[in-house]
C-alpha cells in the first residue's frame, strides 16, 4: 500500500482528497494535518466521512511526517509548500502540491502575481506541471507535481487541441469563466457568505487574476513558445452554486484557414482519443457543470460562429475534483505506476 498524508486536510480540497482516497485500493491514509482542529477526530470535522477515516487531526511536523509516508498531498494556502517540498526532495519522497507554489517556470512570474517571495526557486526546475493529459510522461518521473489551478485546468484542456494544431490566433484568446464558491476554500470570508453569493453573479479579478499567467504559460508551452510570448484575457465570475467551473473560450481562427466545426470536433476527438476523463460533446450539445459534479470528468463542447469566424469552446469540470483533488490523485496514480483512473472512476451525482 502507498502511505500518504494529506496536509491541510480540513479544507475543501483536503476533504475531497480524503473522500476519494478512502476508497482507493492502493492507498492508506496515515496522517491528516490541520491548523485549527488538532487532536480532533477527522469525522467530527466532516461527519459526512463518518466510518471512512478513523484518524485524528494532527499538527504539522514536516520531517517526522515525511519519514512516515511515501507521498504527501499539500492542500495548503499559497506560500506554505516549500518546507514540504524541500523535505520530500531530501528524503526521496513524492509531493503533490494543490497550491500554486510550484506551478511557474519563472520565479519572477510567481513573485509578481502572488506578491510573495519564493523561498526555494531552485526547486521550480524539479517540478512538473501536473496536467496528465498533456504531461503524463514527465509526471511519472517527477518528485514534485504542481497540480494546476481549477480555472487553468478547464481553460488549458479546452484550448490544447487548437493550439497544438495552430488553428487559432494565440494573441486573441478570451476566456470567460464561472466558478462555484467552493473554489474560494472553507475559511470564513465576507465574500463567501450565503447572503453575498446567493442570487448574485459577479466578475472578479478582472484583468488581474493570478490564473492568467498560469494559463498563458501552458498555452505558450503548447506552441513551443516562452511563457511571456502569449497574452490572453481571462475573466472569472462567481456563481451562486457550490461546485463547478464552466469556461467559455473565444478564439479567432487563423486568417485564411478554412475549416468546419465538424472538422474541429474531430481534431478534439483525435487529440483526446483514449483519455478516460475527457468527453467531447456532439454538435449543439453544450457542457453543464452538473455533468461533472463530484466526478473527475471534463466535458468540452465547441462550434464555429460562421458570421464572426470565431471558434467558441466551452469546458465544464468540478473545481474540487478535476480542478483539484481528483487531478491530484490522477497524478499520484502516475507517480506510482497505478492505473490512472484508480480511486477516481466513480460517476458524479445528480441532481
Ligand atoms: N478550492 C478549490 O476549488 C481549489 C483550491 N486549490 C488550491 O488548493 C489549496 C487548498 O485549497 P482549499 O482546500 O480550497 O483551502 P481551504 O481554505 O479550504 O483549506 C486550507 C487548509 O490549509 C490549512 N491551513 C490554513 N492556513 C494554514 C497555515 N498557516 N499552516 C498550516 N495549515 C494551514 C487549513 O487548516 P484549518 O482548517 O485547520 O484552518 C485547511 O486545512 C490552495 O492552495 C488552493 O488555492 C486548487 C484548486 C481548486
Ligand atoms: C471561486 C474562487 O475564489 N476561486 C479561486 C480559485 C481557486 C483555485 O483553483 O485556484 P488555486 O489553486 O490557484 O488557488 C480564486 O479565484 O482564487
Amino acid at each position: 500500500m502507498i502511505r500518504v498524508a494529506i496536509v491541510g486536510s480540513t479544507g475543501y480540497t483536503g476533504a475531497e482528497l480524503v473522500r476519494l482516497l478512502s476508497h482507493h485500493r492502493e492507498v492508506e491514509i496515515v496522517a491528516l494535518t490541520s491548523q485549527s482542529y488538532v487532536d480532533q477526530p477527522y469525522e467530527k470535522v466532516y461527519p459526512s466521512l463518518t466510518d471512512h477515516v478513523g484518524l485524528t487531526c494532527q499538527a504539522q511536523n514536516v520531517e517526522a511526517l515525511m519519514a512516515d509516508v511515501d507521498a504527501v498531498f499539500l492542500a495548503l494556502p499559497h506560500g506554505l509548500s516549500v518546507p514540504w517540498a524541500q523535505e520530500a526532495y531530501r528524503q526521496g519522497k513524492k509531493v503533490i502540491d494543490l497550491g500554486a507554489d510550484f506551478r511557474f517556470r519563472q520565479v519572477q512570474t510567481y513573485e509578481s502575481w502572488y506578491k510573495t517571495k519564493h523561498e526555494a526557486p531552485e526547486l521550480l526546475g524539479q517540478a512538473v506541471y501536473g496536467l496528465p493529459e498533456l504531461n503524463r510522461d514527465k509526471i511519472r518521473k517527477s518528485v514534485i507535481v504542481a497540480n494546476p489551478g481549477c480555472y487553468p485546468t478547464a481553460s488549458i484542456l479546452g484550448l490544447a487541441p487548437l493550439l497544438k494544431n495552430k488553428l487559432v490566433n494565440p494573441q486573441k484568446i478570451i476566456i470567460d469563466a464561472k466558478s462555484g464558491i467552493s473554489g474560494a476554500g472553507r475559511s470564513a470570508k465576507l465574500g463567501s457568505l450565503y447572503g453575498e453569493v446567493n442570487e448574485n453573479v459577479k466578475a472578479y479579478g478582472v484583468a488581474t487574476h493570478r490564473h492568467t499567467p498560469e494559463i498563458e504559460q501552458e498555452a505558450a508551452a503548447l506552441l513551443g513558445l516562452a511563457p511571456e510570448d502569449i497574452t490572453l484575457s481571462f475573466t472569472p465570475h462567481l456563481m451562486p452554486m457550490t461546485r463547478g467551473i464552466l469556461a467559455t473560450i473565444y478564439c479567432d481562427l487563423q486568417e485564411n484557414l478554412s475549416i468546419t466545426a465538424t472538422e474541429v470536433r474531430q481534431i478534439y476527438k483525435d487529440f483526446y482519443g483514449g483519455e478516460p476523463f475527457i468527453h467531447i460533446t456532439e454538435e449543439n450539445q453544450w457542457p453543464e457543470t452538473k455533468w461533472c459534479y463530484g466526478s473527475n470528468y471534463v466535458f468540452i463542447g465547441l462550434t464555429i460562429d460562421e458570421r464572426t469566424k470565431r471558434l467558441i469552446v466551452t469546458t465544464a469540470i468540478d473545481n474540487l475534483v478535476k480542478g483539484a483533488a481528483g487531478q491530484a490523485i490522477q497524478n499520484m496514480n502516475l507517480l506510482f505506476d497505478l492505473p490512472e483512473t484508480e480511486g477516481i472512476d466513480r460517476p458524479g451525482i445528480w441532481p
